[in-house]
């Protein structure tokens, strides 16, 4: 998949506006290549297949590679049943993410989840309840999870989330624009919820499992980048389908073209069904062996998930104690 201004077809050239990197005004790029961006779909869909097969993280450090994925963790309840108490119960496990004992006899006292992941209306309380720590609270935004309200509420919602204390906001864009290849509306929307954000990050949802190809996986993900994402995200949670490998490799490499085109890095977040303690594994080995170890730090990667926590926990339990307690045993059916 090539990214350079040079390979975009003649026939484009004039249709589109250039364009300048959000993040880097001083780096001009032509818009119009997206149309060119290719993904070999069959070499995605086979080397994603083989990764849980060969993946490098060793079973003698998987509780080592557990606690890293705890810290990576955006701990989530999107649920239109939240409450202030839920959300508070949450931020309690976000401060206290794995049992104190065990904690202790792997030598992570301190370990915190990466951000709480909530809706507006939850934003103050998290806020609150996380006071004292470096916790971040994110807050989905822009009328999650379609996308579809009206654009000044979907712009106004962000401000407001910041306003409330969100220091991450969680845009979700109109999948439309990459279904009808409008990927100057695509832009244009990217760069105005960026500006919205002020300060705070924008990790930007591209709802994948609507997109209907890869490469339009690959062509959204360069022009949210383009418009000033800090991070890409796959899903909300809610669509048939959420993250999936060959998604995550598409956006993965895109981040990794994009950095080669600009110096630009650029975050990612899988989320939605990932809540098994190997699944998490199989994704940090996958950010290890594609874009290396700053990739595997929270400015650079979270996992968005309600309940990937309760599986690492269980796992780091049995292998400090050998065994499952009761109630793990029961969790587990
Ligand atoms: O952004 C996070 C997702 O909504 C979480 O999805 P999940 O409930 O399937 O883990």
């Amino acid at each position: 998949m090539s990214i350079s201004p040079a390979t975009a077809p003649a026939t484009c050239a004039a249709q589109l506006p250039q364009v300048t990197h959000a993040r880097n005004p001083g780096h001009a790029l032509d818009l119009d290549w997206v149309s060119a961006v290719q993904a070999n779909t069959s070499a995605i869909e086979r080397r994603a297949a083989t990764l849980p097969g060969r993946r490098s993280v060793k079973k003698d450090y998987q509780a080592a590679w557990l606690c890293k994925a705890v810290s990576l963790i955006d701990l989530t309840t999107l649920a239109g049943d939240d409450t202030e108490g839920r959300v508070r119960r949450l931020c309690a496990k976000a401060r206290q993410p794995v049992r104190p004992d065990l904690l202790a006899a792997l030598g992570m006292e301190g370990l915190t989840t990466g951000a709480v992941c909530v809706y507006h209306e939850m934003v103050e309380t998290a806020v609150r309840a996380l006071e004292g720590t470096n916790i971040p609270v994110a807050a989905v935004s822009t009328g999650f999870p379609a996308g579809l309200s009206p654009y000044r509420l979907r712009i106004a919602e962000i401000g407001e989330s910041v306003r409330a204390g969100a220091a991450e906001i969680d845009i979700v864009i109109s999948r439309r624009h990459v279904l009808t290849g409008n990927w100057q509306a695509l832009y244009d929307e990217m760069r105005e919820m960026r500006e919205a954000a002020g300060a705070a990050h924008v990790k930007a949802i591209l709802a994948t499992g609507e997109l209907g190809t890869l490469r339009n996986v690959a062509r959204a993900s360069l022009v949210c980048m383009m418009g000033g994402a800090d991070f890409i995200k796959t899903s909300t949670g809610k669509e048939g389908v959420n993250a999936t490998l060959p998604v995550s490799l598409t956006m993965i490499r895109a981040i990794r073209d994009y950095q080669a085109a600009t110096g630009h890095k650029v975050g990612y977040k899988p989320a939605g069904g990932i809540s098994k303690a190997k699944d998490a594994l199989v994704y940090l080995s996958l950010m290890k062996e594609e874009l290396g170890h700053p990739w595997l730090q929270p400015d650079l990667f979270r996992f968005g998930a309600s309940s990937l926590l309760g599986d690492i926990e269980r796992q780091l339990e049995h292998h400090v104690t050998g065994r499952y307690s009761a109630a793990n045993r029961h969790a587990m059916g």
